[in-house]
């Protein structure tokens, strides 16, 4: 319920989340950049504090007070595409994966930094994961195991599987299947919808 004071819309009763939902980023956009960060060449990234920050840290001396410089094998800057990103860091280490090797892949960032878009990326520009899965894929075709009698266990193990126990996988399998065209069908039916709604 809504009441007015002094012409300005006042809420009265309990705020749901879309009272306080607002869309940012006009003002964002309208703010002076401040080029806090700067990609020098193709490995160097130089960090400068906001200018709102200065004087906190010409009082506080164990803060650093100038420009940081950091050095990293290799720097991609906002345009790199998907593919760009994933040729330059991730695919070789998928060949060594393919050639028996042990790689780690992680993101690490501040939260909204891009960690998920790189790693997963959406549909029509898949990520780090999607990309590796594919070249995997595509690289063992031909030399895939046709049997369904292991099961792996953890991240390194498995274990071998009775016939009873390769029917009751082969059954939950079939299940799973099902349930996800059913998911699909029915999420796809919900769509149509609400397009014809709309
Ligand atoms: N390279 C990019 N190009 C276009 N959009 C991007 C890019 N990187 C991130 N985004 C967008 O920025 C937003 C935040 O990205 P993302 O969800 O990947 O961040 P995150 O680091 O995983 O955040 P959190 O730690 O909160 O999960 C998303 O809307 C995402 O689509």
């Amino acid at each position: 319920m809504d009441s007015s004071l002094a012409g300005r819309p006042e809420r009265v009763g309990p705020v749901e989340v879309g009272d306080i939902k607002k869309d940012l980023l006009a003002e964002f956009s309208a703010m002076p950049t401040q080029d806090c960060v700067t990609i020098e060449g193709p490995d160097t990234v130089v960090l400068k504090p906001p200018r709102s920050c200065q004087s906190n840290r010409q009082s506080d001396k164990s803060l650093p007070q100038t420009a940081q410089r950091f050095t990293f094998t290799q720097v991609f800057g906002p345009e790199a595409s998907q593919r760009k990103v994933f040729e330059g860091s991730v695919r070789g280490l998928v060949r060594d994966v393919l050639q028996g090797g042990n790689c780690l892949v992680f993101t690490y960032g501040v939260t909204n930094a891009g960690k998920t878009f790189t790693f997963l990326g959406p549909d029509h520009d898949s990520g780090l994961l999607p990309r590796s899965l594919s070249v995997i894929f595509n690289s063992i075709e031909g030399r895939l195991y046709g049997r369904c009698d292991l099961k792996p266990q953890r991240c390194r193990d498995f274990s071998r599987l009775t016939p009873d126990q390769q029917a009751t996988e082969s059954s939950s399998k079939r299940n799973l299947l099902r349930m996800l065209k059913e998911v699909r069908r029915v999420t796809g039916s919900v769509a149509a919808w609400c397009e014809r709604v709309r």
